[in-house]
């Protein structure tokens, strides 16, 4: 189904509305950017980063994407680009999963039943991947994207849009997902548009309608990357607050953790609904700590996803809660998922933050004590429910 773009609408009430197009200042995009990428660069540094977003406005929209990780999100936004008329070359690790995407069109093992469209080649060689692509987007798990870029920096573009799918902190350093790309990846800031919201991959795959948010230091990346890929299903919104967008995505898989328990436990609707808005006081108050805006919480990557990930029984942290609350270990409920809950790693990262920031964050703590101090799911509900009482 070929979708046309839809013109560029900001998020929030007041934010200008653009209507031009952009594309990458280097126009073919081909991967540039070896000579400014060292093999060295681990940290948040971003000194020596290559290129820029490169998006003096050009009539067209840009065309050739490479998305690297072809689990279910990075196939699903694949499938969003080909269906919105993009080129899209698929990274995927295993040369055999590459072989059953390009033989059958599908991704059967993280989509089954659907086509990912004709405009999809999947590929295990990041050179072919990147080559000639105008923008790329990384669809690794959250703890596995900083080895990730120690070898896609020698190959990535030298311009163009970089989108950040991955949603988590970094265990250890508490670095966010943009803050690797700058530093590790050696990507420049004004060049990352982290794409976060009410995205659960299986309905958006099917063509269920969603709206997202595409967060970058330079609103004309992200514009660039709404058009791309806006489509009829798929709606997204432009927004400058790259920090609240991803402390939102990291920590509504937490909140989703916990009312996953609840629901383990047998509680009902009030217990949920207390989670999700006592939880995302939590998620806004570590968000504005670190410099994010309030309003972003509110929004779709705050709110929005908030409800999907707590609501759904597709989500991964949801349904590990779910495990956890019926008295599952965390091996054994993970085992039973077979899936990636990175709300169980988060809790870790996102304690850490909130801790060396001042933040109270009760659930995040209590999520923490379940999954990996032991406690009883039932301690969980206890801690809560016996805290000093104080106003909201
Ligand atoms: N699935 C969703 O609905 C969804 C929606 C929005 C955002 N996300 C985020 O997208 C990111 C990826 O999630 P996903 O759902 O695609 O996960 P997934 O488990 O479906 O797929 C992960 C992919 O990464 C690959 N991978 C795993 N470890 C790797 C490593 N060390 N190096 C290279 N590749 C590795 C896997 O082989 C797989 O192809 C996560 O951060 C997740 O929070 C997921
Ligand atoms: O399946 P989950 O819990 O990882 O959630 C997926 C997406 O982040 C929902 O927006």
């Amino acid at each position: 189904m070929a979708a046309t773009a839809t013109p560029a609408a900001p998020e929030r009430a007041g934010e200008p509305a653009v209507v031009t197009t952009t594309e990458p200042a280097n126009g073919s995009g081909s991967p540039s950017g070896t000579a400014g990428n060292s093999d060295t660069a681990d940290t948040a540094d971003t000194a020596g980063t290559a290129g820029t977003a490169g998006t003096a406005g050009t009539a067209e929209p840009l065309q050739r994407f490479a998305v690297l990780g072809a689990g279910a999100w990075g196939s699903t936004f694949a499938k969003v680009l080909a269906d919105a008329g993009r080129e899209v070359k698929l990274w995927a690790r295993r040369t055999s999963q590459v072989d059953r995407i390009n033989a059958t069109g599908r991704n059967e093992e993280y989509l089954p039943g659907i086509e990912l469209g004709e405009n999809v080649t999947a590929t295990d060689d990041l050179d072919e991947a990147l080559t000639d692509s105008q923008a790329v987007a990384l669809a690794v798990p959250s703890q596995s994207l900083r080895e990730n870029l120690t070898v896609f920096r020698q190959v990535l573009p030298g311009a163009g849009p970089v989108i950040s799918l991955a949603k988590g902190v970094e265990v250890g350093t508490g670095l966010r997902m943009s803050e690797l790309i700058a530093g590790v990846g050696r990507i420049a800031p004004e060049r990352i548009v982290v794409l976060s919201g009410p995205n659960l991959a299986a309905e958006i795959a099917a063509g269920q309608p969603t709206a997202t948010v595409l967060a970058c230091t330079d609103h004309a990346a992200a514009v660039a990357v709404q058009l791309a890929c806006a489509g009829g299903y798929f709606r997204p919104y432009t927004i400058t607050d790259v920090i609240g967008t991803e402390i939102a995505g990291t920590t509504k898989n937490i909140i989703a953790l916990a009312t996953g328990i609840a629901e383990g436990l047998g509680l009902g609707l009030n217990t949920s609904a207390s989670l999700i808005a006592r939880g995302l006081n939590e998620m806004t108050g570590l968000g504005v700590a670190l410099g994010a805006s309030a309003q972003t919480f509110a929004g779709l990557a705050g709110l929005g996803d908030l409800v999907a990930t707590c609501s759904s029984p597709l989500s991964r942290n949801r349904s590990l809660g779910v495990l956890l609350g019926k008295g599952q270990s965390l091996q054994q409920a993970t085992e039973t998922t077979g899936a990636l809950a990175e709300g169980v790693v988060s809790c870790r990262s996102t304690r850490d933050l909130a801790h060396r920031h001042g933040i109270s964050m009760p659930i995040t703590e209590a999520v923490f004590a379940v999954c990996h101090q032991h406690a009883a799911p039932e301690q969980m509900i206890r801690s809560l429910m016996d805290r000093p009482p104080t106003p909201e």
